[in-house]
């Protein structure tokens, strides 16, 4: 489960403050899939990065299953390598590793054995229906097959929760609407809670529920 309460964040640039985020809360539970939207410059981004953990420049409280967030440097890095998974627009798989390669990344930080991140690969690799690619290249996948693979790595280390940055912008209705099935069906399995940033209307449709942000404030949820 993930909280936050009464984040504000404002960008300094030369002289000059750009209130990015006006005091948002919102609490989003277990294995749930939640669609953040907004017009452009509304604050999706900035708040992403924010319960990313990938910003400690801010103020307010992030909650994530109970444990308030720390904003030191050393702790955020910690935990957002053991507990978050995320998924990008330009799925960010690395290309000259094979799929497998790819999955494992994540999970060598880990303090894990060599039969257990193969144990957790195969599963996650099973369910996303890619088993039979373990051992291609990225670049020899489709788009969407690519995707499914920057999904399983997210969720490979079994993340308490993922951020998905408009994961759905560069596919095809059939294939994005397929995406988005998925991580909403993993994300229920597995209990994690998913944050996903997207103006994409077949998106919205297919998530649990809508977070409305506008001039960096959330609307009625
Ligand atoms: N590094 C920065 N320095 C100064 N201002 C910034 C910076 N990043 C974002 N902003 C400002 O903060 C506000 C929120 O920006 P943010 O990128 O979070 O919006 P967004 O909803 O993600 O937009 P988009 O959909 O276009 O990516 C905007 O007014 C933007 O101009």
């Amino acid at each position: 489960m993930l909280r936050f309460e009464n984040i504000n964040k404002a960008y300094r640039t030369g002289g000059l403050s750009v209130t990015a985020l006006a005091g948002v809360s919102a609490e989003i539970k277990a294995g749930e899939t939640v669609a953040l939207c907004g017009p452009s410059g509304s604050g999706k981004s900035t708040l992403l990065n924010i319960c990313g953990l990938l910003d400690n420049q801010y103020q307010g409280t992030i909650w994530l299953n109970g444990q308030a967030i720390p904003k030191h440097k050393n702790q955020l890095t910690q935990i957002r390598r053991a507990k978050l998974g995320f998924i990008f627009q330009q799925y960010n798989l690395i290309p000259v590793m094979s799929v497998y390669e790819n999955l494992e990344f994540p999970l060598l930080m880990l303090d894990l054995s060599k039969k257990q991140r193969r144990e957790q690969v195969t599963e996650i690799l099973d369910k996303v229906g890619l088993k039979e690619h373990i051992s291609k290249l990225p670049g020899q996948l489709s788009g969407g097959q690519q995707q499914r693979v920057a999904i399983a790595r997210a969720l490979v280390k079994r993340p308490e929760m993922v951020i998905a940055d408009e994961p759905t912008a560069n596919l095809d209705t059939a294939t994005a609407n397929m995406i988005m099935d998925l991580m909403r069906d993993l994300g229920n399995d597995l209990g994690s809670t998913f944050l996903v940033a997207t103006h994409d209307q077949r998106m919205t449709e297919r998530c649990h529920r809508v977070l409305n942000l506008a001039d960096g404030m959330l609307g009625a949820l």
